[in-house]
């Protein structure tokens, strides 16, 4: 799904010395090919023990780290991205890490209490030419929050990107009071440096516009 909208956003994009080609990562040799990453949702567990089998653990802490590549992570790729996660399964769970940040994992609650609620994004106010050029349609599955901001060290400050709005706010969108979920304040999307990490998965709605938005953000940095 990264891939198909990805692929739409770079079409938009008309420069004459810009190459795009997508390709899907499961090998260091992969990695190395590229010049920025998604990684995207599904379960972060699975996600670190398959990265740790497979010897990419380690390679992505570099290319995110070390290299400074640019990497965007949706849901349990925020949760990958962070330095520290709360609600981890037992024993804990390894993170490639980065984002000066404490994020809560499955924070609104199990499979059942996924949920859509339009998100406010004011970063995308340049992009596209919608009514309501900041909203987003945010698709949360057992979707973490960032909990807490820390401190950032010597590296680049953490950028809040969005927070949940309240929910009489959303429900005035077009849902049921009881069909909206996630406190007013949530952090839902963060950036710091060359890492961004959103809760939601844009990746499942047909709006290209953070894929764009994304993209550009890429190019303009290489
Ligand atoms: N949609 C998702 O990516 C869910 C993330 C999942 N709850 C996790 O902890 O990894």
């Amino acid at each position: 799904e990264h891939i198909e909208l990805l692929n739409r956003a770079a079409a938009g994009i008309v420069s004459e010395d810009f190459t795009f080609q997508a390709i899907e990562v499961r090998t260091v040799q992969e990695l190395t090919r590229c010049d920025a990453l998604v990684i995207p949702g599904g379960e972060s567990t699975t996600i670190s023990f398959v990265a740790q089998q497979s010897g990419l653990l380690e390679p992505l802490r570099d290319f995110v780290k070390v290299q400074k590549k640019p990497v965007w992570g949706t849901c349990a790729g925020l949760i990958l991205l962070c330095d520290e996660a709360n609600g981890t399964k037992k024993g804990g769970q390894a993170l490639i890490g980065g984002l000066s940040v404490r994020v809560h994992r499955n924070h609104f609650g199990r499979q059942m209490e996924s949920f859509a609620t339009p998100v406010e994004l004011p970063f995308l106010s340049g992009e596209g030419s919608s009514s309501n050029p900041d909203q987003f349609p945010g698709i949360f599955i057992r979707a973490p929050v960032v909990e807490e901001v820390l401190p950032h060290g010597d590296g680049p400050e953490v950028e809040v990107l969005a927070r949940l709005a309240n929910r009489v706010e959303r429900a005035k969108a077009g849902l049921s009071l009881a069909q909206t979920k996630g406190d007013a304040g949530d952090i839902i999307a963060v950036r710091q440096g060359s890492i961004m990490g959103t809760s939601f998965h844009p990746e499942l709605t047909n709006d290209a516009r953070i894929h764009s938005w994304w993209l550009k953000q890429v190019i303009s940095g290489l």
